[in-house]
């Protein structure tokens, strides 16, 4: 085998090894290479979860960072699929009552199918899958075709038993698997590890690997057949552009709702998926720097009820480096902030998600949004109820933040009531509450957002993520930690989720307030004690147990620091010897509540709890950050025109903060607003 690239794990199964056939998209040489059990020159080799994979690092993008992105994904899509089990088998008991009560005409009693006939249909895409997976697994022909036999033979009895069933209840009609659409795919790593790691609830039935680049579509097909996928059967290697693509399987808000799970049940679902129209259930999107481009594409090619995976790495941008490229892209204003900045830039694509979904009379409910390495990935779902995308202003508000000490307020657009009748729930646009003026430093305010202001992840599916973890780094076996290359990365960012509160939007950074007031920083205990003491709401983020989160309102939090000043750690009488500096302002004041220091118990024991585990781990390797767009490729060339000129888009996927340069100003240049 040729070396590895330096950092890369010279692990990939030769296609003799896993019998593969020969690479298609390898030119002859490669091609005899491959078959000889050898990386041809030029390749690199990866192996990550279940997959493992070839390509030429001039030719097709891959970053090993992303191996907590792909994970994650992984992770969320089992659960995903394990919900949509829940749904359907809930969809048709609520049906099965519906039926109940009244008859049926002739017609309608024949829907459901000839259970004798169809039960070997209703096992088949779990049968297909387990002989799929047995096969890419198989170290051996030997192997491969003892594991078929055998998935066959379990299909067999599957088919017996759900017919032995089908005699004791009622036909249940037949569950299909998720239709995953991987949009900007390069090397197809990532659909791979779908076919090959999604098995819970519904399972996979189709995925589509696209990419706009031949080299890429190249190397996925490449990269099938190396994991002994065949091209066209779970996974299908596609080239074109993504929005044309989704374009051809967009569905609108009337008609999303006649797509269902149980195919045979329901008349109207009852034909089967047409690959070459229809929406997806799960849509991903890991494109170079933002996700704006497409999202108007996915939103409307993914089924009622539906996963839109988004990545974006244009962290820069949406942290405020570059307020006039971020209104431009995402239509919204991000503030340069030293307490919130990747939150703020979450909650900023999630509100433009929503609009976006809003114009085509649907509403987005996230599950899942967070702030890893230096991108964001949020997991949302998508439905056309026509009350919520009403409600869209009550979820969607403005940012005001202080110029002097950044303190914030958040001013939604509307608010929901009750009508009279106590009927109808009905949204007014919302009086404004936040201050025009800082109430701590007399300073102005500057205006941030629109950003998603209700919760961005979903308590019950983050809390079912997290259960998936039995213990410490130990996924159950529905979910194999052999398979899941970074669990131990994955673990602490899920347990961090599931304890940050959910419904205060944005939060401080200990470190930043302390700077504006040049004091010691107190520890996270003594500081989130003093919030609790004052019966305030408290948590970390998921991104730094020094942020802050609360429902305490600024003047509380700007009080524990002046008590913590006076009681504990005293400024230096240097900082305040200018009566304008922000320092000398706020201590002016004398605190107007109680404030009490002492260590609250619960946050004690949530301190030793937390010791549990490694909750906020570094950086596994050095350099983990972005890497360049494949050179040469069409996407990098058109990424160079697009943003000529603006100065934060090297092309590839932007990092946050990667150097000095780029490090947004922890002090702001107010000027700039
Ligand atoms: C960041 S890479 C994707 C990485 C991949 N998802 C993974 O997990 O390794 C972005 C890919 O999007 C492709 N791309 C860029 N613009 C595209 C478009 N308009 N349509 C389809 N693919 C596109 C590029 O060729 C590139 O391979």
């Amino acid at each position: 085998m040729a070396d590895a690239a330096p950092g890369q794990e010279a692990k990939a199964t030769s296609p003799a090894e896993n019998n593969a056939a020969p690479a298609p998209a390898a030119d002859n040489a490669d091609a005899s290479a491959i078959k000889a059990g050898k990386v041809p020159e030029g390749y690199t080799t990866v192996t990550e979860g279940a997959a493992s994979i070839l390509f030429k690092r001039d030719e097709v993008f891959y970053n090993e960072v992303q191996i907590k992105n792909r994970d994650l994904s992984v992770l969320v899509l089992n659960e995903y699929a394990t919900q949509l089990e829940h749904e359907a088998n809930e969809q048709y008991s609520r049906r099965s009552k519906n039926l109940s009560w009244r008859k049926l005409p002739p017609t309608e009693q024949t829907w459901g199918p000839d259970f004798a006939r169809d039960a070997p249909a209703l096992v088949n895409n779990k049968a297909a899958q387990r002989a799929t997976k047995a096969k890419a697994n198989a170290d051996s022909q030997a192997e491969a075709d003892t594991a078929a036999t055998n998935a066959k033979a379990t299909e067999t009895k599957d088919a017996a038993g759900a017919v032995k069933d089908a005699a004791k209840t009622e036909d249940r009609g037949s569950l299909t698997g998720l239709r995953i659409l991987e949009a900007l795919s390069a090397s197809g790593l990532r659909s791979i590890r779908y076919a090959k790691e999604i098995s819970d609830g519904v399972g996979v039935d189709k995925i589509i690997a696209n990419d706009l680049e031949t080299h890429a579509v190249n190397a996925i097909r490449l990269n099938l057949s190396l994991n002994g996928l065949k091209d066209g059967e779970v996974v299908t290697a596609n080239e074109a552009d993504a929005n044309m693509y989704m374009y051809h399987h967009r569905t609108d808000a009337k008609s999303s709702t006649e797509h269902t799970r149980i195919e045979k049940f329901i008349p109207k679902a009852s034909r089967p998926f047409d690959a070459a129209k229809d929406p997806f259930d799960v849509i991903d999107l890991d494109p170079y720097g933002p996700p704006t481009p497409f999202l108007d594409a996915s939103v409307q090619s993914v089924r009622e009820g539906g996963l839109l995976c988004i990545t974006a790495t244009d962290l820069p941008t949406l942290c405020g480096k570059s307020f006039e490229t971020c209104f431009s892209r995402y239509k919204a204003q991000p503030l340069r902030s030293g307490n919130y900045p990747h939150e703020m830039a979450l909650r900023i694509l999630l509100a433009c998600i929503e609009m976006t979904a809003n114009t085509h009379g649907k509403n987005i409910v996230p599950l899942l949004s967070v702030h890893m390495d230096f991108y964001i990935r949020v997991f949302v779902r998508v439905y056309s109820n026509k009350n919520e995308v009403k409600q869209a202003p009550t979820k969607l508000g403005l940012v005001l933040q202080s110029r002097g000490c950044d303190s914030f307020y958040i001013q939604p657009f509307a608010s929901s009531y009750t009508s009279k009748s106590g009927n109808s729930e009905t949204v007014r646009p919302a009086a404004f509450k936040a201050p025009n003026m800082c109430p701590e430093t007399g300073a102005d305010m500057a205006i941030g957002g629109p950003i998603w202001i209700k919760p961005m992840h979903n308590a019950e599916f983050v809390k079912s993520l997290l259960s998936r973890f039995s213990n410490q780094y130990t996924p159950k076996s529905a979910f194999d930690a052999r398979e899941l290359g970074g669990a131990s990365l994955v673990h602490p960012v899920v347990a961090n989720v599931a304890d940050e509160l959910i419904d205060t939007p944005l939060h401080y950074s200990l470190p930043h307030l302390c700077s504006k007031l040049h004091c010691e920083v107190p520890t996270t205990e003594v500081f989130h004690s003093a919030l609790a003491n004052a019966g305030y709401k408290v948590s970390k983020t998921h991104s730094s147990p020094q942020h802050v989160k609360t429902n305490a309102p600024p003047e509380f939090i700007w009080d524990v620091l002046r008590v913590w000043v006076k009681e504990r750690s005293p400024v230096n009488s240097k900082h305040l010897q200018d009566p304008e500096s922000i320092a000398s302002k706020i201590l002016a004041k004398e605190p107007t509540h109680k404030v009490d220091l002492s260590i609250n118990s619960e946050i004690r024991k949530r301190g030793h709890r937390d010791r549990a585990i490694s909750r906020y781990k570094g950086n596994p390797k050095p350099n983990w950050g972005p890497k360049p767009a494949a050179a040469g490729s069409k996407s990098q060339q058109t990424h160079r025109r697009r943003n000529r000129g603006a100065n934060d888009q090297p092309a590839g996927d932007n990092s946050f903060p990667t150097s000095k340069r780029s490090r947004p100003n922890p002090e702001p240049d107010w000027k700039s607003f």
